[in-house]
C-alpha cells in the first residue's frame, strides 16, 4: 500500500531522516518506534506531505506521491492525526465531526450549491455519519459538549472519529497514547483494532507506549538517528541488541 524508498530529509547540514526504506501492507497496523529524536515525526511529515523529502520516493497505492501536498494525499485516503489533537475547542463534539470534509473530490461544494435539496441531503448524511461515529466511539453522551472541555483521552477518541468521517485508507497516528488515562487507552486500542479488522483501515502509529505497540502492531519498525534499524514482529524487534543499544543511548543521554 505504501512504499518508502531511500527517503532522506535534511535540515541544513543535519539529516533527520537518512535513507529510510520500508513498505506497509494493506490491512496491517505498523508500529514506528525509536528513541527521542530518531526521526519518526519527520518521517510522518514526509509521508503525509507536510514537506517534500530531500531525496527518495514515496508510493501510495501504486502511485508516486512523493511531491504531493497533504490536501491531495488526504483526498487519496491518506490521513494524519493526533500528537496534538486538532479539535475546534469552541465547537461541540458533533460539530467537530460534521466539519471534516469528505475525502471525495466529486462532492465539491460548488456542485452542491447548485441544488438546495442536494445540500440538505448531504448535510443529513454527514450528520447521520457523525452520530454513527459517536456511537462507535461511545461518545454520544458528549455530543453537545464543547470539544475544548473534553478530557485528553476523549480528545484522542474525537480525533480518531474525525478520521472516520473521511474515507481514510491509511491513517497515521502520532502518539495516540500520550496523555490518555488507562481506561480510555484500552478503549482507544479496542477502537483502533475494530477499525483495522472490521473496517479495513491500515494504520501506522508512532508510539512510546510499548504495551500499546505490542498489543496492536505487526510489524514494528525501529528507527534511530534517522535510519531504520530493524523491522519485524514485536518480540524480534524488542530483543534485538541494536534496539536495546539505541534506547540505552537515549537513557544515558537523559541522565547526563
Ligand atoms: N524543522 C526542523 N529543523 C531542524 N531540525 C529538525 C526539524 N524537525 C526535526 N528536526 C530534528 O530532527 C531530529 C528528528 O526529530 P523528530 O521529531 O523527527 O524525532 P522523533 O523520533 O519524532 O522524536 P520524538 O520521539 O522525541 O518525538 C531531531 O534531532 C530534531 O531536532
Amino acid at each position: 500500500m505504501l512504499e518508502l524508498d531511500q527517503l532522506v530529509k535534511q535540515f541544513g547540514g543535519f539529516r533527520a531522516v537518512d535513507k529510510c526504506s520500508f513498505s506497509v501492507q494493506q490491512g496491517t497496523i505498523t508500529g514506528l518506534i525509536g528513541p527521542n529524536g530518531a526521526g519518526k515525526t519527520t518521517l510522518f511529515n514526509l509521508i503525509a506531505g507536510a514537506f517534500p523529502p530531500t531525496a527518495g520516493r514515496i508510493r501510495f497505492l501504486g502511485e508516486d506521491v512523493t511531491d504531493l501536498p497533504s490536501n491531495q494525499l488526504f483526498h487519496k485516503g491518506l490521513v494524519r492525526t493526533f500528537q496534538i489533537p486538532h479539535e475546534f475547542h469552541r465547537l461541540t463534539v458533533l460539530e467537530n465531526l460534521m466539519l471534516v470534509p469528505p475525502a471525495q473530490p466529486g462532492e465539491s461544494l460548488l456542485s452542491n450549491w447548485l441544488s438546495w435539496g442536494k445540500v440538505r441531503a448531504a448535510e443529513q448524511a454527514v450528520e447521520a455519519r457523525a452520530w454513527e461515529t459517536l456511537k462507535f466511539l461511545e461518545l454520544t453522551h458528549v455530543a453537545n459538549v464543547r470539544a475544548g472541555n473534553l478530557s485528553g483521552g476523549q480528545k484522542k477518541l474525537l480525533e480518531l472519529g474525525r478520521t472516520m468521517m473521511t474515507d481514510a485508507k491509511l491513517v497515521l497516528l502520532d502518539e495516540p497514547a500520550a496523555g490518555v488515562n488507562r481506561t480510555l487507552l484500552r478503549k482507544l486500542e479496542e477502537k483502533i483494532l475494530i477499525l483495522n479488522r472490521e473496517r479495513g483501515y491500515t494504520f501506522i502509529l508512532i508510539e512510546h507506549d510499548m504495551e500499546m505497540i505490542e498489543k496492536l502492531c505487526d510489524p514494528v519498525v525501529c528507527m534511530a538517528e534517522g535510519k531504520v534499524l530493524i523491522s519485524g514482529d514485536f518480540q524480534t524487534v524488542r530483543s534485538d541488541p541494536r534496539v536495546l543499544e539505541a534506547y540505552l543511548g537515549e537513557s544515558q543521554g537523559d541522565a547526563a
